[in-house]
């Protein structure tokens, strides 16, 4: 439109001329050039009209309907493409280049985005306040305390990832005017864990033990709170109870910490490995004995030395005895074995043997045999023609020293799980400690935080295989035994026998030719295969009622061959 109209008006200022002036060649081809040059001016003064700078964002542009392309190279002050970014200065190409309306509109579009972006910045403060959730922890020693520094040391970061300001309301504690960590703050302390428990939004259990904390946690979830605990006593005694009312409140009930402190293995076990079938795990779940076990090993202290230190590191359970005797790794590996195979798997249901009776010697004699000592926990899944169902137990086994779990030191627990799709996976971390700990506890704070924000929850318990757990001694495994055999010709061979009568395939036998054990006698040791422990407890017995074998000297289960 604009072009036709400077056209128009070179051919009517170059006809008034040639009126006005005589005539001539001359006159004619000056008054064409006239004309050509205004045309050329015309077009000009168009294209500049459409080679706009605004301040408009390019979906505005492309709102109008009167533009064909943005020069978004040319922009600048905003983001590019179609998306409702801050306004921009750009270069565009109208669709009819000078129509006045059109540009009228574009130019209305680009003072409406820059009034939009006039508007002052909202300062920080007045900005959308992220939602505020109150917490109460119950329990501030060696796990609850780490929790609390690090809830309040990095209170931006877990806001910005939970979406909610995470307020501690109060920390229930036995005695308030006991000395504590100076990272919690006094006047959060109470000694009115009923009230923390039934006045928050999340409600963090680090009491231990079976009561108070199962009528606790039960109280905080019929108050709608959502409850994250470490107690793997609790959860292995009273697991389902507690899922049932997590699920009565539709809140969520999380225990990372339970098993393996830091190391995620319930979080893989109950969400990675949803889409597979686990066949075993097998683990060191308990801080302190392997810091026991690792300590008489690598330093031969004696084992009262290495449980005092063990309990210094903040490892031990309030009552040691939990630790030394099995029961804490018994919990955790019946945590593990629940999720892993959809199966409710109690206290009760683990054959448990702790590491009170393991002597220097045996740490010797498991050296001589190139392994280590560990105390494992197992949870298998048999399914064959003998058995069908799943075995859990927890003992002393000898680790073959070149296997992963034989370079676990100190503390740090492992983790090794075997799955049909996925093959092994292998866990390494901190076992045990506070702040380790913390960690897994302030991730199971964020998960439950997020969920109250923005919707979604915890898994459920998920029990829907309900396998038989099998008795003790249809349990697989291997064994070492060690005897003192006549050193005669034959006396190899009726040992031998004596495992084929029991149906037991012998792996390896070793005769330690240099031990003195008298002129007749020789130290034999003797590694299974994998068997049915019921098979293998009826070969030892046979072993001592052979008339050969002087004396079975020791048997232990081997595991990780
Ligand atoms: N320590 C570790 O490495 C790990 C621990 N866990 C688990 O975490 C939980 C806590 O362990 P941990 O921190 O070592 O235990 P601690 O013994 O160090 O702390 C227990 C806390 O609970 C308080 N408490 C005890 N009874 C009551 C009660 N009746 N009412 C109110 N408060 C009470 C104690 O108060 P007060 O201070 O006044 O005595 C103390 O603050 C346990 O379930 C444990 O199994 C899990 C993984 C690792
Ligand atoms: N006492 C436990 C602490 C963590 O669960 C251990 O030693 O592993």
């Amino acid at each position: 439109m604009l072009v036709l109209w400077a056209l128009l008006t070179c051919v009517l200022v170059g006809v008034l001329l040639m009126v006005a002036i005589t005539p001539s060649l001359y006159t004619v081809i000056g008054v064409a050039l006239s004309l050509s040059a205004l045309g050329v001016w015309g077009l000009l003064s168009a294209r500049v009209l459409h080679n706009l700078r605004l301040p408009i964002s390019a979906r505005d542009f492309y709102r109008s309907g009167h533009v064909t392309s943005t020069d978004l190279s040319a922009c600048a002050g905003g983001g590019g493409g179609l998306s409702p970014r801050p306004p921009m200065l750009c270069r565009v190409t109208l669709a009819h280049p000078g129509e006045p309306a059109h540009i009228r509109e574009v130019v209305l579009l680009s003072q409406q985005a820059a009034q939009e972006t006039a508007q002052p910045t909202a300062p920080a403060a007045a900005r959308p306040q992220r939602p505020t959730l109150r917490v109460g922890v119950l329990g501030s020693g060696t796990v609850g305390s780490q929790v609390i520094r690090l809830l309040l040391e990095q209170a931006d970061d877990f806001a910005a990832r939970s979406g909610a300001r995470l307020e501690i309301t109060g920390v229930a504690v036995r005695d308030v005017d006991a000395p504590r960590d100076e990272a919690v703050p006094r006047e959060l302390l109470t000694d009115d864990a009923q009230a923390v428990a039934t006045s928050n939004d999340i409600v963090i259990e680090l009491i231990g033990g079976i009561e108070p904390a199962r009528t606790l946690i039960l109280a905080a979830f019929a108050s709608g709170a959502s409850v994250i605990t470490g107690n793997k006593a609790l959860i292995a005694a009273h697991g389902p109870e507690l899922y049932a009312a997590a699920a009565e409140a539709n809140t969520d009930f999380y225990y990372e910490a339970a098993v393996a402190g830091a190391i995620p293995v319930v979080y893989a076990l109950r969400e990675s490995m949803a889409g597979d079938r686990v066949t075993s795990v097998l683990g060191i779940v308990n801080g302190t004995t392997n810091y026991i076990l690792d300590e008489m090993s690598t330093k031969g202290l004696s084992f009262e030395e290495a449980l005092a230190a063990a309990q210094e590191l903040g490892y031990a359970e309030a009552d040691p005895t939990a630790d030394v005797d099995g029961l804490d790794a018994a919990a955790k590996a019946a945590i593990i074995a629940s999720l892993a195979f959809h199966t409710r798997v109690g206290m009760n249901d683990v054959e448990v043997e702790g590491i009170r009776s393991i002597t220097a010697d045996d740490i010797r004699e498991a050296h001589a045999s190139g392994c280590e000592l560990k105390l494992l926990a197992v949870a298998q899944r048999r399914e064959d023609e003998q058995a069908n169902g799943i075995s859990v137990r927890v003992h002393p086994a000898l680790v073959p020293a070149d296997h992963p779990l034989a370079s676990v030191h100190g503390g740090f627990n492992a983790v090794l799980v075997e799955a049909e799709a996925a093959g092994r996976l292998m866990f390494y971390g901190q076992g045990a400690g506070g702040t380790p700990t913390a960690s897994a506890v302030l991730s199971d704070v964020v998960a439950a935080a997020a969920h109250r924000v923005n919707g979604g929850q915890a898994p459920r318990e998920s029990s829907y295989a309900d396998l038989p757990i099998l008795p003790p001694e249809l349990a697989l495994t291997r064994y070492q035994v060690q005897l003192r055999v006549a050193d005669a010709p034959g006396s190899l061979a009726a040992v031998a026998q004596v495992f084929a009568d029991h149906d037991v395939s012998i792996n390896s036998v070793r005769q330690a030719s240099y031990v003195d054990v008298g002129d007749e006698l020789a130290l034999v040791t003797i590694v299974t295969h994998a068997a049915p422990v019921g098979r293998l407890e009826a070969a030892v017995e046979g072993l001592r009622a052979q008339e050969r074998v002087a004396e079975v000297v020791s048997t232990r289960r081997v595991e990780g061959l």
